[in-house]
């Protein structure tokens, strides 16, 4: 049992609150190698992302990755930084403080909204612990990725069962574990891909391409790879695209052992070859755009289809802060929180409390 985190005294006299805590990957604190190498450290030493055995792995992250990725990555990272920081740190930041508001309009209170990241900076510990502290006793988690896999939403799920082993005063939990058919989500991605062709036209094909993850995963159970495919035939269907109008691949590919396929890098090198002369190309497993949209797929996805003979390279950005993400992230968060969301104002709320077990404040 870890050691118990500090908590305040008891007290009558507070209004329990809802919680929603949005987790995201997390992303480094500044495009330099310096910041990278911790990050890369946190994240790559998660064996719900690395299987390799511990010993053996130490000696190739600390040995080789840790001095070799951290520069290269940095580089990569300078290329998509804004003057506010990570693409993925501002958009979930502008993605919590949006769904905070809409939740607020739909008449929610007493509803804490706030968001964590798996690796780097606020850690879900900090974020939970700044919760309980706002009053938050039921807590509904919804890690941003809509396809689960044991290395993304698995791993943030861990993070936060971590912390309620530390919790003396423990809130109420439910968790979200995935949306990768949920209807408003799949509208979401439709609305995108919509206003993309309204505004640039249509081209010869779609390429959907998700974060990849290794192959030996799914023959042990992992359901990514067929949540991806799902999400990909109803975004097709929602769009009338018959099977040979759109592509499902997986891009990110890390190390030499065999990942998810088809490869994304293949998959617009062989359509060029093909003759295909014009793509529109999107990442719908990414909620928010990142380095591995930004950087991946906008700018080397679109060298790989040109340099082999294709003529249009066009990417639609993620969902990032469009409305419609917004309200099926509040629809997501709505039907989790069932018998949750409570109507008496504040003081009530106080009086039933304090009455509950006979105290008078
Ligand atoms: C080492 C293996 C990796 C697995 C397995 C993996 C799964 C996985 N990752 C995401 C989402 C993101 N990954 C991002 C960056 C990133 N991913 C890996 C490795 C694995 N990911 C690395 C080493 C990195 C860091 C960048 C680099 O050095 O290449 C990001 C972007 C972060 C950002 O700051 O913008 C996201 C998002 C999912 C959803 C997933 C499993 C399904
Ligand atoms: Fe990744
Ligand atoms: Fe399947």
């Amino acid at each position: 049992m870890p050691a118990l985190l500090k908590e305040p005294a008891f007290r009558h006299d507070y209004t329990p609150k809802t919680g929603i805590l949005l987790i995201n990957l997390g992303t480094p604190a500044a495009p330099t190698a310096k910041a990278l190498r911790p990050y890369l450290k946190q994240f790559l030493s998660d064996s719900r992302v690395i299987e390799i055995p511990k010993a053996i792995w130490w000696f190739i992250l600390n040995g080789i990755i840790l001095n070799v990725r951290p520069a290269k990555s940095a580089a990569k990272y300078a290329t998509i930084w804004t003057p506010d920081g990570s693409p993925l740190l501002v958009h979930t930041q502008k993605q919590t403080t949006l769904l905070k508001g809409l939740l607020g309009e739909q008449g929610m209170r007493n509803l804490v909204v706030d968001y964590a990241m798996r690796y780097g900076q606020p850690s879900v510990e900090q974020t939970m612990i700044k919760m309980r502290e706002a009053g938050v006793e039921r807590l509904l988690v919804i890690p941003l990725y809509p396809q689960y896999a044991g290395s993304s939403s698995a791993t943030a799920l861990d993070d936060v069962f971590r912390t309620l082993q530390k919790m003396r005063n423990m809130p109420e939990v439910r968790t979200v574990r995935h949306f990768h058919d949920h209807p408003a989500y799949i509208q979401a991605l439709a609305d995108s891909v919509r206003e993309h062709w309204r505004l640039n036209g249509r081209a010869e094909k779609l390429v959907m391409s998700f974060h990849g993850v290794p192959r030996f995963t799914l023959d042990k159970g992992d359901p990514y790879h067929c949540e991806c495919l799902k999400t990909g035939r109803l975004l097709a269907e929602e769009l009338g695209l018959g099977k040979t109008e759109y592509v499902v691949s997986f891009q990110s590919r890390f190390g030499k052992a065999e990942w998810i396929k088809p490869y994304t890098t293949e998959v617009l090198t062989q359509l060029a070859r093909d003759g295909v002369s014009r793509i529109d190309v999107m990442c719908p497993g990414f909620v928010g755009d990142c380095l591995e949209t930004l950087e991946e797929i906008a700018m080397e996805g679109k060298e790989d289809f040109l340099t082999h003979g294709g003529k249009e390279y066009r990417y639609i950005a993620c969902l990032n802060e469009r409305p419609a993400w917004i309200t099926a992230l509040a629809e997501i968060a709505a039907a989790n929180l069932g018998g949750w969301i409570t109507t008496p104002d504040d003081a009530e709320m106080r009086q039933l409390r304090a009455r509950s077990c006979g105290a008078k404040s």
